[in-house]
């Protein structure tokens, strides 16, 4: 069927509802001046920003509104959360951009997640529904996970949110586009795997490896030992990695690129509606870009053997990969 589209104001661009014209501007002014085009830091913020904005929900009530910009509009109180350490920062850069332009900050929060992950190679291209009310207060303390605590509780505060664990580890592939600025102050822009740029499952594979040393000088709160020079581990990944219950699904994404990407999606599009209904929203998906196609292949860092991986699922093996050539990889800050 064909859809209508209306021509948009700004002369250049058209939609299938008026509603989205404005957000073609919103784009491209944070491609250029928020993100400068790339999956780079002020994304990866911006995608943990997405997070910890929406996660402030629960099914039984009782808790915050979830995608509803609470984060910024509450800035005073949310950002003193222990689990926030560090999102100040990217709360203070979008601010500005949120106060140009006639949008929710809830809104504004998941698009910016949304189009800044267009640039990461290999990432899925993301929904996005407009049209959420600003939040009318913070979300409570303690509905964020921290990275040491246990996996009961950390599939037990995705739950109550409305997640089941295998939705809890396709959400864990953002941490393939993140580094770590806290868990060790001594070394900001740790990367959590060896491509923080590229959306790929080399964060599955690496967190699957042993652990050899802490990157820094020894152990911050939740970090324990990477296989890499320059890399970051937290526990609860490592743990989520060897959990009987998320184990095989953590595995299934080693080398199965669509499967994770398609199960990204669907559990990023959960969270960012978090709070609403989505038929109270309008789907404005169209504006997102198409992000670039994946630009390398599932492979172990340079110096790693099959032997370093700690096998977890008990029904499917870990599949056979091949090491990069060369010098045992190490990691740049980012
Ligand atoms: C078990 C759940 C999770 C825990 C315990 C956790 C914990 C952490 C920690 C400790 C950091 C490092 C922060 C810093 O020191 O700068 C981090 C970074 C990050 N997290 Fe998570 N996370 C979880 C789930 C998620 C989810 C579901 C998403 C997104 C959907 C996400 C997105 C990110 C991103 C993009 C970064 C990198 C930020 C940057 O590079 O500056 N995380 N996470
Ligand atoms: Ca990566
Ligand atoms: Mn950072």
């Amino acid at each position: 069927a064909l859809t209508r589209r209306v021509a948009c104001p700004d002369g250049k661009n058209t939609a299938t509802n008026a509603a989205c014209c404005p957000l073609f501007e919103i784009r491209d002014d944070i491609q250029n001046n928020l993100f400068d085009n790339e999956c780079g830091e002020d994304f990866h913020e911006s995608l943990r920003l997405v997070f910890h904005d929406a996660i402030g929900f629960s099914s039984s009530g009782g808790k915050g509104g979830g995608a509803d910009g609470s984060i910024m509009i509450f800035s005073d109180v949310e950002t003193q959360y222990h689990a926030n350490n560090g999102i100040d920062g990217i709360v203070e850069r979008q601010r500005p951009f949120v106060q140009k332009y006639n949008i929710s900050v809830g809104d504004f929060i998941q698009f910016a997640g949304a189009v800044g992950l267009s640039n990461c190679p290999g990432a899925p291209r993301l929904d996005f529904f407009l049209g959420r009310p600003n939040a009318t207060a913070p979300a409570p303390d303690l509905t964020v996970p921290e990275p040491f605590d246990t996996v009961d509780s950390i599939l037990d505060r995705f739950g109550d949110a409305g997640f089941n664990p295998d939705e809890v580890i396709a959400l864990l592939a953002s941490h393939s586009v993140a580094a770590a600025d806290h868990v060790d102050e001594t070394i900001p822009g740790t990367p959590f795997d060896s491509t923080p740029d590229i959306f790929d499952s080399q964060f599955f594979i690496e967190v699957q490896l042993a652990g050899t040393a802490f990157p820094g000088t020894g152990r911050g709160q939740g970090e324990v030992e990477s296989p890499l020079s320059g890399e970051m581990r937290i526990q609860s990944d490592q743990e989520l990695a060897r959990d009987s219950r998320t184990a095989c699904t953590w595995q299934s994404f080693v080398n199965n690129q669509n499967k994770l990407q398609k199960e990204f999606k669907a559990a990023m599009l959960k969270l960012s509606l978090l709070g609403h209904d989505r038929s109270s929203l309008i789907d404005c998906s169209e504006v997102i870009p198409n992000p670039p196609a994946l630009s390398d292949s599932p492979h172990l860092p340079a110096g790693k053997v099959m032997s370093d991986v700690q096998q977890a699922c008990a029904t499917a093996a870990f599949p056979t990969l091949t090491a990069d050539s060369g010098p045992a990889t190490s990691v740049p800050p980012m």
